[in-house]
């Protein structure tokens, strides 16, 4: 079978009129610059890129050094392209305009460089994110409001994970793709056209130690899949946790599944733990696109209005059945207090 590379495959896309070219060089830049990600991923101590980075971010975390260069990369690569306005990460306070010098463009470009850190230097599965939005027409400097659009308006997402194999996923609203980086030719190859989401599951992924602080529906939906086949589900269920959630909706995407981070009394004053714009956005529009659905407990993820840069929320994302389940346990113990 003939082998398609992302280019062309854009260049395809572009034909049947599913993307303008200003958007499609965007996603292959952002594909080259995750090539120098795994690059460096990969080489571990040999790059000197294990270990903390020595400075928190704005979210009060620990940075790695992995974090830094990843941010850096996407910064770098993205800032001569011409085909953006902006860039907000996970590791950066506020948006970053394209210099005045430059040429610009007319989408806003969102990422976290870096997903899953804790996993680096333990040689785990990593991966980036991102989201691109279109940037407001008329405006003469780009701020932080101008991120603020619901996912819906997303115009593409992915993910890329650094794993045994680096892969790229993507959606541009036509399907949810699959590519895997072949490193001899340097050339993401598509591996899997239209990806699908099995409607039900026997499988979910979750931090059980953060049981004891969940709220009661959570605890009442878990409990009742601990139970298997002698609880009311009637069946066995099987538990994975990677700890970075690429890895994790990876999994999904390929032999389905749920991914949940509800909300619990460690993170309910920020209001979750993953970001809305950084991770659940993008996530819940590649495992939309694939029929899977996303939720932060009560509604469709992709049309809560954001109200900050770094907002967090809780997600419940994957196989349709299992999502409208616990959803409804959610929206049921809302009605009933
Ligand atoms: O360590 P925990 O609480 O299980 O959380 C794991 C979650 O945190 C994250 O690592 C957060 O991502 P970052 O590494 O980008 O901060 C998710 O990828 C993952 O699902
Ligand atoms: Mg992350
Ligand atoms: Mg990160």
């Amino acid at each position: 079978m003939k082998s398609i590379s992302l280019i062309q495959f854009l260049i395809e896309a572009r034909r049947k009129g599913q993307l303008n070219a200003e958007l499609s060089l965007l996603i292959e830049v952002v594909a080259r610059a995750c090539k120098r990600i795994a690059v460096a991923t990969g080489k571990g101590a040999l790059g000197d890129v294990l270990g903390g980075a020595g400075t928190d971010n704005v979210q009060g975390e620990h940075q790695k050094k992995l974090d830094v260069i990843s941010n850096e990369i996407l910064l770098e690569a993205n800032a001569w392209g011409g085909h953006l306005a902006a860039c907000a990460s996970e590791e950066m306070e506020d948006p970053q305009p394209i210099p005045d010098a430059y040429p610009k463009g007319h989408h806003l470009l969102l990422f976290d460089p870096l997903d899953g850190s804790s996993n680096i230097d333990i040689n785990v599965s990593v991966g980036t994110i991102f989201s691109v939005l279109r940037c407001p027409d008329g405006i003469s400097q780009v701020d932080a409001e101008h991120f603020l659009q619901p996912g819906v308006e997303q115009l593409a997402a992915g993910y890329v994970l650094y794993g045994p194999r680096t892969l790229l996923v993507l959606t541009f609203g036509h399907g949810t793709h699959e590519f895997t980086l072949d490193r001899e030719i340097g050339s993401f190859i598509l591996t899997r056209r239209d990806i699908r989401i099995p409607e039900e599951t026997a499988e979910f992924a979750i931090n059980m130690s953060n049981q004891r602080h969940w709220q009661p529906p959570m605890k009442r939906y878990i409990h009742e899949l601990l139970e298997g086949s002698e609880g009311p589900r009637g069946k066995d269920f099987n538990m994975r946790w990677v700890a970075a959630m690429v890895a994790d909706v990876h999994r999904i995407l390929t032999r389905g599944g749920v991914f949940y981070y509800p909300l619990d009394t460690k993170n309910q004053a920020q209001g979750g733990k993953l970001r809305l714009l950084y991770e659940a956005n993008p996530m819940a529009f590649l495992v939309e696109q694939a029929g899977g659905a996303a939720t932060d407990g009560h509604q469709r993820i992709m049309e809560l209005q954001p109200t900050g840069l770094h907002q967090r929320i809780p997600v419940f994302l994957g196989s349709r059945e299992e999502i409208e389940l616990v959803t409804r346990y959610h929206q049921q113990d809302q009605t009933s207090s």
